[in-house]
């Protein structure tokens, strides 16, 4: 395999989404039973997922993937997460699969197909099935705050094989990607990687993750702000700040928004750990999170900075901060509301046109005693 990657063509290859249908899903809305602007952010949300699609006419959708890039990460062997170092991720893993973790209850519920991608599980790799470990590249990554996590080969290996897997779900007919991941020690590589591009100190990016409590918070502070000291040397080259202070995941995971982005496939990104990846990839190709929605804010503080630089807005407050995809699952129901509204043919166009929207006055104190 050829593990050159010229990060340089994204830019351009990645286009816009497409104007005209963005426009016709807007007028279409305007055509509908219902106060101007009725049904808030579904109309948005409609009007994004026809320009991503480039649908005048919008299909419901009907093969929905949720996507899970699965990796252990050096840190953990510091004790920055309340979940085991050893095995923690592959039990994860297990639980997706046996279809008892959450996301995998939710996918049920609303019709989506779960894969799991184990790109770098710490475990042997006969315990899972071969489609799941096929991609894997390494297993583990190095200990960030005191070495790299990958080398440069390993990156770019894994950073493709994200794009791989974008192909694969654009050629297979994939018409919407829910993106999470699964890996012990994650939240402290996202509030890394996001403190890094955005150039603030450790403590203003490292949360809780799986639940750390306050002495546990210190040391994963102090190993963010050690690895943020090795991040600074490369921040101007986007895989080397991948394979310096990311992981394979994170490496996979940007590939795969940057491919997807490519091939006009939108995205739900999940928790903190595919913002991390957004904003690696929004320095890649500036037009790139367009193609994106947010699903929602899991508490990270490093998230809601990364959402702020990418100007994404979540779409629900559920008060979910497990990650694993869970929050990108529930934006699903909102996502197909918006899509079957849109696409429903009986629109009933208001027999006279709407009256401009005129901000309601409202009565002062002395209106309403005046009336008395
Ligand atoms: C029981 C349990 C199930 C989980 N599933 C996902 N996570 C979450 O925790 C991990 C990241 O947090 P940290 O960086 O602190 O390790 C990820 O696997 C994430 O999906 C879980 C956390 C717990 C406790
Ligand atoms: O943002 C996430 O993905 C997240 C947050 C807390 C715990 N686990 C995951």
């Amino acid at each position: 395999m050829d593990t050159t990657v010229d990060l340089d063509t994204f830019s351009s290859l990645v286009e816009r989404p497409d104007e005209g249908a963005r426009r016709g899903a807007e007028e279409r809305w305007q055509q509908l039973a219902m106060p101007r602007d009725g049904l808030g952010r579904l109309q948005e949300l409609g009007a994004w997922l026809a320009s991503a699609r480039g649908e005048r006419e919008l299909r419901p959708l009907t093969s929905t993937r949720v996507l899970l890039f699965a990796a252990d990460h050096g840190v953990a062997a510091l004790g920055v997460s309340t979940l085991e170092p050893r095995g923690g991720t592959a039990d994860r893993v297990r639980a997706v699969l046996d279809g008892t973790a959450p996301v995998a209850v939710l996918a049920r519920r609303y019709g989506a197909d779960v894969r799991v991608v184990d790109i770098a599980v710490d475990a042997d790799p006969n315990e899972f099935p071969e489609d799941v470990v096929r991609h894997r590249v390494r297993r583990g990554s190095g200990r960030i705050d005191v070495e790299d996590a990958l080398t440069a080969d390993e990156t770019a290996r894994a950073f493709r094989t994200g794009m791989a897997i974008a192909d694969e779900e654009a050629d297979a007919g994939t018409d919407l990607v829910l993106l999470g991941d699964l890996g012990v020690g994650a939240t402290t590589v996202a509030a890394v990687l996001i403190g890094a591009l955005c150039g603030t100190d450790a403590a203003a990016v490292t949360g809780r993750g799986s639940g750390v409590d306050d002495r546990t918070w210190m040391v994963k502070c102090a190993t963010v702000r050690d690895a943020l000291r090795r991040a600074r040397p490369v921040l101007g080259d986007q895989l080397a700040l991948l394979g310096a202070t990311g992981g394979a995941d994170f490496a996979a995971i940007t590939g795969f928004l940057l491919q997807a982005a490519v091939r006009k496939l939108p995205v739900v990104l999940d928790g903190v750990v595919s913002a991390a990846c957004a904003l690696v990839a929004q320095r890649i190709a500036f037009r790139s999170p367009e193609w994106w929605r947010a699903a929602a804010l899991t508490g990270e503080p490093a998230q809601a900075k990364a959402y702020d630089r990418l100007t994404l807005t979540p779409l629900h407050e559920t008060g979910v901060t497990m990650g694993e995809g869970v929050s990108a699952v529930l934006a699903l129901p909102l996502l197909q509301a918006a899509g079957d509204t849109l696409a429903e043919p009986a629109a009933v166009p208001h027999a006279k046109p709407l009256p401009p929207r005129v901000p309601a006055k409202l009565p002062t104190a002395a209106d309403l005693l005046d009336r008395y």
